[in-house]
C-alpha cells in the first residue's frame, strides 16, 4: 500500500506553458515553477515514435515530463511537493499535429483543420510520495471552414506558434472554432476537472 500524502500547500507546475499557469490558477492552486535547465531537451522529449497513437505518444510524453521534472527536484535543495506536469496534442486522421516549427507548417496545419473536426488530447500528471497518477482528456473540436488568405492572416497574428495544432482556443482562433465537445481548459492546455481531482487525491490544499 502506498503512504498516505503529507497535506501540501502548494505545487510545482512544470511548464513553460503560459495557458497552464494561467489555468492553474484559475481554480486557486498556489505553484511554482519547476523548469528545465534546458529547454531544448525538454523539447526533445517530445519526439514521435513510429506507429505510435496520439493517446499512447501524449500520455508517454506527459509522464516523460515528470519523470524529468522529478529528477531535477531530486537535484535540487527545493522542498519536496507534488509535481504537475501536462502535453497537448491535436490529432486529425491519426496523424498527430504538435507544435508548427514555422509559418509554412502552421498553414498547412490549419489548412487540415478548417472545415472538419478533429480531437485534442490533454494528459495531465500529478507526482509525490503517492506516485505518479495520470489523467486524459479528448475533446472534439470543428473549425469553420477557412480561406486561404483567413489562414495567412492568423499565421501572421504569430498566435499559432507555441501551440499544439497551431491554433489557440483562447485568442484569435475562436472565431473559426463552431463547436466543441469535452472540455474548454483541456483545449487550451489543462483539463481543469480532472486536474482538480488529481490535486486533491495528492492532498493539495486550494
Ligand atoms: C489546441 C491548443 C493548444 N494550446 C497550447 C497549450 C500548450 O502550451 C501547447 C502544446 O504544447 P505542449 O508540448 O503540451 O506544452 P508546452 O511545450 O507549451 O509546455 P510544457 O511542455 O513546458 O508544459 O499548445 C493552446 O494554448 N490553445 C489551444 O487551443
Amino acid at each position: 500500500m502506498q503512504p498516505t500524502p503529507a497535506p501540501s500547500a502548494f505545487i510545482y507546475l512544470a511548464s513553460q506553458s503560459p495557458r497552464r499557469r494561467e489555468l492553474l490558477g484559475q481554480i486557486g492552486v498556489r505553484f511554482e515553477l519547476l523548469l528545465p535547465d534546458d529547454p531544448a531537451a525538454a523539447e526533445a522529449l517530445e519526439a514521435e515514435r513510429p506507429g505510435e497513437s496520439a493517446r499512447d505518444y501524449v500520455v508517454r510524453v506527459c509522464e516523460a515530463k515528470a519523470s524529468a521534472a522529478f529528477e531535477r527536484l531530486r537535484a535540487s535543495p527545493l522542498a519536496s511537493a507534488p509535481i504537475l506536469t501536462a502535453d497537448t496534442t491535436v490529432t486529425v486522421d491519426g496523424a498527430i499535429l504538435g507544435k508548427p516549427a514555422d509559418a509554412a507548417h502552421a498553414a498547412d496545419m490549419l489548412a487540415r483543420l478548417a472545415g472538419r473536426e478533429h480531437q485534442v488530447l490533454t494528459a495531465v500528471a500529478v507526482g509525490g510520495t503517492h506516485g505518479v497518477h495520470a489523467a486524459l482528456s479528448i475533446s472534439t473540436v470543428r473549425f469553420a471552414p477557412m480561406r486561404a488568405a483567413q489562414i495567412d492572416a492568423y499565421v501572421a497574428s504569430g498566435e499559432p506558434f507555441g501551440k499544439a495544432g497551431a491554433y489557440g482556443i483562447q485568442g484569435r482562433a475562436a472565431e473559426f472554432v463552431a463547436q466543441i465537445e469535452g472540455s474548454y481548459s483541456g483545449i487550451m492546455g489543462l483539463p481543469l476537472y480532472e486536474t482538480a481531482a488529481l490535486l486533491r487525491a495528492a492532498r493539495v490544499e486550494f
